[in-house]
């Protein structure tokens, strides 16, 4: 693409995605862009191939023809650890922690921090830093030392959603991350996402709750048997016209 202007990239350029899965056809001829700063909301009914989508993006599945362009450079993951390594984090809706193991080993699960000679983990290091980050982003836990296990849903989605704050420096992609979660806890989750905003983040999240997307979105993208119906602000839409193209009646 030609970058020569001074108007920046955007971060996620899909063009052209399709996905088969043997004889199923999963994504069919799917294009979407997503600035730094926004927040799009994937919504379909059940096997529109959302889920799908998103591992794309995120480097575990391969996709079986089209691009996919970070900051305009064409890139393919070969898998999730490499799209981590390019800035990508993705916030599962089943509380992808390990249960055993303290807040701050999760934060920095396959990154640890390490000191001295003889690579020892930084055990004080991790828990300062985790304590810093759930502060700034107001995640009510006891202590960073406090085993994943003790934890709420809310407050283990609050520590994953912190995670991917933490180590995104393009795209974080969330996949039903309130699905599991009661009122109170997905509206400090909601909270937590509109943040990612600030950080010039871009953001995809795949939603059940039409509620939640128009209360967090910049824009919808409708997806149908795999196919992208359509694209809409989320200002100048409503719930029936996204119902209508989820639908298709
Ligand atoms: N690993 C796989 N192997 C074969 N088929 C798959 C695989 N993953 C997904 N599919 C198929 O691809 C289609 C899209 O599935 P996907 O899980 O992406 O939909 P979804 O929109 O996320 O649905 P849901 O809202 O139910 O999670 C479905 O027909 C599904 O059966």
């Amino acid at each position: 693409m030609d970058l020569s202007n001074t108007q920046a990239a955007d971060v996620l350029q899909l063009k052209n995605i399709h996905k088969a899965f043997g004889g199923v056809v999963a994504i069919e001829d799917f294009s979407l862009n997503l600035k730094a700063g926004e927040i799009v909301a994937l919504v379909g009914d059940n096997g529109a191939g959302k889920s799908t989508l998103i591992k794309i993006i995120s480097g575990v599945h391969t996709p079986t023809s089209g691009t996919i362009a970070i900051d305009g450079q064409q890139t393919s993951f070969k898998d999730a650890t490499e799209a981590r390594a390019g800035g990508i984090e993705v916030v599962y809706q089943d509380l992808a922690l390990a249960d055993e193991q303290a807040v701050y080993m999760n934060m920095f699960l396959g990154r640890e921090k390490t000191k001295g000679p003889f690579g020892q983990l930084d055990r004080k290091g991790m828990v300062q830093e985790t304590e810093d980050l759930v502060k700034e982003l107001d995640v009510r836990i006891p202590s960073a030392k406090t085993t994943i296990r003790n934890l709420s849903g809310g407050q283990r989605q609050g520590v994953a959603i912190a995670r991917a704050t933490h180590w995104a420096t393009k795209l974080v992609l969330l996949d039903e991350p309130t699905a599991a979660l009661g009122v109170a806890e997905t509206a400090k989750v909601e909270e937590n996402v509109a943040a990612l905003r600030e950080r010039n983040l871009a953001v995809l999240i795949i939603s059940h709750s039409l509620d939640q997307v128009f209360r967090l979105s910049d824009r919808i993208c409708v997806l149908r048997r795999g196919q992208q119906i359509g694209v809409r602000e989320t200002a100048k839409t409503d719930k029936n016209e996204i119902v209508s193209m989820i639908t298709g009646v």
